[in-house]
C-alpha cells in the first residue's frame, strides 16, 4: 500500500478488537503498547488505547478473506498488513491468524517485532532497502527483549513527524 501520507495530528488512538488464542490477552496488549511505544520514543506522537468506536489505529486478528481487499494466505506468506495514514481503513492493522504468534520467543514469528513493523506503515512509513531496518521487507527475528529501533528507522520516522 503506497502513497505519501502522513498523520495530521500527534495524539492518535488505537483498539485492539480481538485477540489471537497464540498468547494471553496481556500478553497481546503489551506486545502492541510497546511496539507503538518504540515508534513514540522518538516522536511527537501519542498513542492512546480505547475500548469502542473507531480508533486511528483499529488492530485486529484475522484469517484468509477478510473483506478489504487483502485476503491472507494461511500460514507463513503473508504475517500481517497495516494501512497508511488515509481516511477510514488508513492506519488498521490486520494480522494473519493462520500465524503462530509468539510473545518474548526467538522462534516464530515475535508479535511486538511484527506488530512494531506494521505500525511504521499505520504510520506512513514504506520498506527500507537496509536489512537491518525494522522496515526491511523481510521477517527477521531479533531479541525483542534487547530491541532498539534501528537507525534507518528512527531518520525515516522522524522525516516524516
Ligand atoms: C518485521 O515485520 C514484518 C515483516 C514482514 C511482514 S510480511 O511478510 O507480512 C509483509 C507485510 C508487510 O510488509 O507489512 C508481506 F508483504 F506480507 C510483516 C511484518
Ligand atoms: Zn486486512
Ligand atoms: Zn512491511
Amino acid at each position: 500500500f503506497q502513497g505519501d501520507y502522513k498523520w495530521k495530528k500527534h495524539d492518535l488512538t488505537y483498539r485492539i478488537e480481538n485477540y489471537t488464542p497464540d498468547m494471553s490477552v496481556a500478553e497481546v496488549d503489551d506486545s502492541i503498547k510497546r511496539a507503538l511505544q518504540l515508534w513514540a520514543d522518538v516522536t511527537p506522537l501519542r498513542f492512546t488505547r480505547i475500548y469502542s468506536g473507531t480508533a486511528d489505529i483499529m488492530i485486529s486478528f484475522s484469517v484468509g478473506d477478510h473483506r478489504d481487499g487483502y485476503p491472507f494466505d494461511g500460514p507463513n506468506g503473508f504475517l500481517a498488513h497495516a494501512f497508511p495514514p488515509f481516511e477510514g481503513l488508513g492506519g488498521d492493522a490486520h494480522f494473519d491468524d493462520d500465524e503462530t504468534f509468539f510473545y518474548r520467543s526467538p522462534q516464530g514469528y515475535n508479535l511486538f517485532l511484527v506488530a512494531a513493523h506494521e505500525f511504521g506503515h499505520s504510520l506512513g512509513l514504506e520498506h527500507s532497502q537496509d536489512p537491518g531496518a525494522l522496515m526491511y521487507p523481510t521477517y527477521v527475528y531479533r531479541n525483542s527483549d534487547t530491541f532498539v529501533l534501528p537507525k534507518d528507522d528512527v531518520d525515516g520516522i522522524q522525516s516524516l513527524y
